[in-house]
């Protein structure tokens, strides 16, 4: 049986029934709760137009709003944590592109049953991890990868991946199967587990907040580009590291927009995955094709 959105935003936070519903919309109970947003600035590839046809990428300086977090619902959740999440909305002259992006590479559901399950299970300790391993090969898979996610003391400190596929359109007419990938210029950096235990539980936005104040955080932005026999539609597969990538561009956080009223009310909107420019499309992906609506479920129960 496929799950309502509502069904799966209820499976996100934690609220089976409709008393715990209510609960959650008086507190206004929301994913990624512990996070904070900033502003910078996206400058395309100037070559990305000789091949994708994009025109959303002829422009030389898009304005970018950016919100950092850590999964979950709890806003005061320990930064002690692996996950670190970025999503961007780059504004342009006439259309937006927005990125809701993880440092895990892999997903842990193919489909919105899987994803139900997940979501139901993890919420019940331990006994329900070990049922997810037992009974679910793409959550242990992803467990795994997470166990081996390096801590970082810095949201700077991240590759962040879109996850899902999207298609692109190319200059000579055919559509392409490709996914994000923001690589950080400075590089992957692990914390080690003793400047990681010094911290307290929270420091990654004054981290960043300072960090910008001197120098601006800085990704290039890929597309890495599907083989013919990439699965495309299932997020749990990740495809292999040395499939052709193309340089989109590169995204520069320095805050200088952070006084402004986007910046400052970022929190009452949200990040739509599939918010696209012309020459972008979403795949078939059925767990892409799901979160836009979840996150306008979840938009009209927090306001
Ligand atoms: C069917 C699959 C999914 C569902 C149902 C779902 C659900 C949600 C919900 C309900 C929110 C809160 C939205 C809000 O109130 O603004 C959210 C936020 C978020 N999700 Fe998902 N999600 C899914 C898949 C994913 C995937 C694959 C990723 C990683 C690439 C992801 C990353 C995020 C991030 C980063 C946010 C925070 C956005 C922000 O900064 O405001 N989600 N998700």
């Amino acid at each position: 049986t496929e799950k309502t959105i509502s069904e799966l935003v209820d499976a996100v936070n934690g609220t089976p029934d409709s008393i715990s519903r209510d609960a959650g919309k008086k507190v206004k109970l929301r994913n990624h709760a512990n996070g904070f947003c900033t502003s910078g600035v996206f400058k395309p590839n100037p070559q990305v137009t000789e091949t994708l046809a994009i025109p959303f990428f002829t422009q030389s300086n898009i304005d970018v709003l950016a919100r950092f977090s850590l999964g979950g619902t709890n806003p005061q959740s320990s930064d002690k944590t692996a996950g670190r999440f970025m999503s961007l909305k780059l504004n342009g002259d006439t259309e937006s592109l927005h990125f809701v992006t993880s440092n895990a590479e892999v997903f842990f559901a193919s489909n919105l049953d899987d994803f139900f399950t997940f979501q139901t299970k993890v919420k019940q300790g331990n006994e329900g991890k070990q049922w997810l391993i037992d009974n679910k090969p793409d959550a242990k898979a992803f467990f795994e990868y997470i166990k081996k996610l390096p801590p970082t003391s810095s949201y700077a400190d991240n590759r962040y991946f879109g996850v899902n596929s999207f298609m692109f359109t190319s200059n000579n007419g055919e559509t392409v199967a490709g996914r994000w990938i923001f690589e950080p210029v400075n590089g992957v950096i692990a914390a080690s587990a003793a400047e990681f235990a010094q911290k307290p539980d929270h420091f990654l936005q004054q981290e960043l907040t300072d960090r910008i104040a001197t120098a601006p955080a800085t990704w290039d932005l890929y597309v890495q580009l599907a083989d013919k026999d990439d699965k495309v539609n299932d997020p749990t597969i990740v495809w292999p590291a040395s499939r052709q990538r193309q340089l989109i561009g590169q995204v520069i956080i320095n805050g200088q927009h952070d006084d402004a009223k986007a910046t400052l009310e970022c929190d009452k909107g949200i990040f739509n995955p599939l918010q696209l420019p012309k020459g972008i499309s979403a795949s078939a992906d059925p767990i892409l094709n799901a979160r836009s609506a979840a996150y306008i479920e979840s938009f009209i129960r927090r306001n």
